[in-house]
């Protein structure tokens, strides 16, 4: 797996400001979108583009367009649906699929609940949208899923992840090949595989506490 963390002064800046609790929900929902359109810049720079001829005013060229299938871009609910419009703001011709999963925070088993997405995924880059990387449980569930439906390159987009996380899915993913690309890497996680200093719950700073 290939480690990506962005190194930006204004990355920093603006994961410092969610990172702070007393940032309420329509700023940092605000913030997440604008720190994913930073992070896809990076994410996507490995796209696949094929050659088209164009008419300038002056001239005719050569440009490039996105390759067909187009980009398949899977928000994991809740949480990564925040990142959804950050995403397509770069780049708004991918097609969208959706991924429900939810960690029991007791047993830390990953429940996926809701599922919409091509069954076919054979040859497709993909690019998975979760805020945290906690364990990796939830991770691991995602990309194990889309490589069974055919996926050829994914490439996972978050904010946080935890060292813990990250070894968990470079030993369990062995050869696969997988991106991640992230805001920043941090401590720990705590007894309650949170991560420290993390940002909280992120599903719920986007849309309020669920029981
Ligand atoms: O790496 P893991 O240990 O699996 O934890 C990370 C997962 O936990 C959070 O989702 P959560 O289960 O809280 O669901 P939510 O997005 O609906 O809040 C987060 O958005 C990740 O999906
Ligand atoms: O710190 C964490 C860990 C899992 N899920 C979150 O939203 N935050
Ligand atoms: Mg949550």
């Amino acid at each position: 797996m290939r480690v990506t963390v962005l190194d930006h002064p204004l990355v920093a800046h603006k994961l410092s400001v969610l990172r702070d609790k007393s940032t309420p929900s329509p700023v940092f929902r605000q913030l997440v979108e604008e720190l994913v359109t930073l992070l896809a810049y990076e994410a996507t720079r490995e796209v696949r583009v094929e050659p088209i001829t164009i008419q300038t005013p002056v001239a005719e060229t050569q440009g490039v367009g996105l390759s067909r299938p187009r980009p398949l871009v899977v928000p994991i609910l809740r949480a990564g649906l925040g990142m959804l419009e950050g995403m397509t703001r770069l780049i708004p011709t991918a097609e969208v699929g959706f991924l429900g999963m939810a960690r029991d925070d007791t047993t830390l088993d990953i429940i996926t609940y809701a599922e919409r997405l091509p069954e076919d995924l054979t040859g497709r880059q993909v690019y998975v949208l979760d805020p945290m990387l906690a364990t990796g449980g939830t991770l691991r569930e995602a990309i194990k899923f889309l490589y069974r439906r055919g996926a050829e390159q994914i490439t996972c987009v978050c904010l946080l992840a935890a060292p813990e996380g990250i070894a968990k899915l470079e030993e369990e993913l062995g050869d696969a090949e997988a991106n991640l690309v992230l805001a920043a890497i941090d401590e720990r996680l705590d007894e309650n595989a949170y991560i420290v200093p993390g940002l909280g719950d992120a599903g719920d700073r986007l849309y309020g506490v669920v029981d």
